[in-house]
């Protein structure tokens, strides 16, 4: 998995057209979305991470937790980008890893928004441009360790 996170002023977003033959369905309202003192987190999901879903899971979730807390901030943004990587894992898994990672975001007591999977969209990003407003993270599932 390949994350780009970004301590933004805001994250906005508009759906413009399906990127998928079958795209996550959504509502009417989830076509347009924004939160404001966001950490955006730009997520490729990866081949190898289908290996280990659930530790990939749990090892994003701690990485994103470790600099929400370094930035303060209280909002994250999970947002599906299929630009970080050149082995991506299968739209499938992909949506159910991301949909984990809000999951066990959102317990932890986060404000959490998931840009529709699936989908271009239109973004508009404000990036706080701070030392750590810019950060990268590379999750491996660990060899051949069953769970
Ligand atoms: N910027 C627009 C876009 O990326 N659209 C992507 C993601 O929303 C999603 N997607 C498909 N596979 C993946 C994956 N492995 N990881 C993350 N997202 C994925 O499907 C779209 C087409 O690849």
């Amino acid at each position: 998995m390949r994350m780009l996170l970004i301590h933004a002023d805001y994250l906005e977003y508009e759906i413009r057209d399906k990127a998928l033959k079958n795209p996550e369905p959504i509502s009417d309202e989830q076509r347009k979305g924004r939160l404001d003192e966001v950490l955006a987190v730009f997520i490729s999901v990866e081949k190898v991470d289908e290996t280990n879903p659930e530790e990939v899971v749990e090892e994003a979730v701690t990485e994103i937790e470790d600099v929400a807390k370094q930035v303060k901030a209280e909002r994250i943004f999970v947002y599906p980008f299929a630009h970080l990587s050149s082995e991506l894992a299968k739209p499938d898994v992909a949506l159910e890893v991301l949909k984990k990672i809000e999951e066990k975001l959102k317990e932890k007591g986060y404000e959490v928004k998931r840009a529709p999977f699936g989908y271009y969209k239109a973004f508009k990003l404000s990036c706080k441009g701070h030392p750590l407003a810019e950060l990268s993270r590379t999750i491996v599932p660990e060899e051949g360790v069953s769970k």
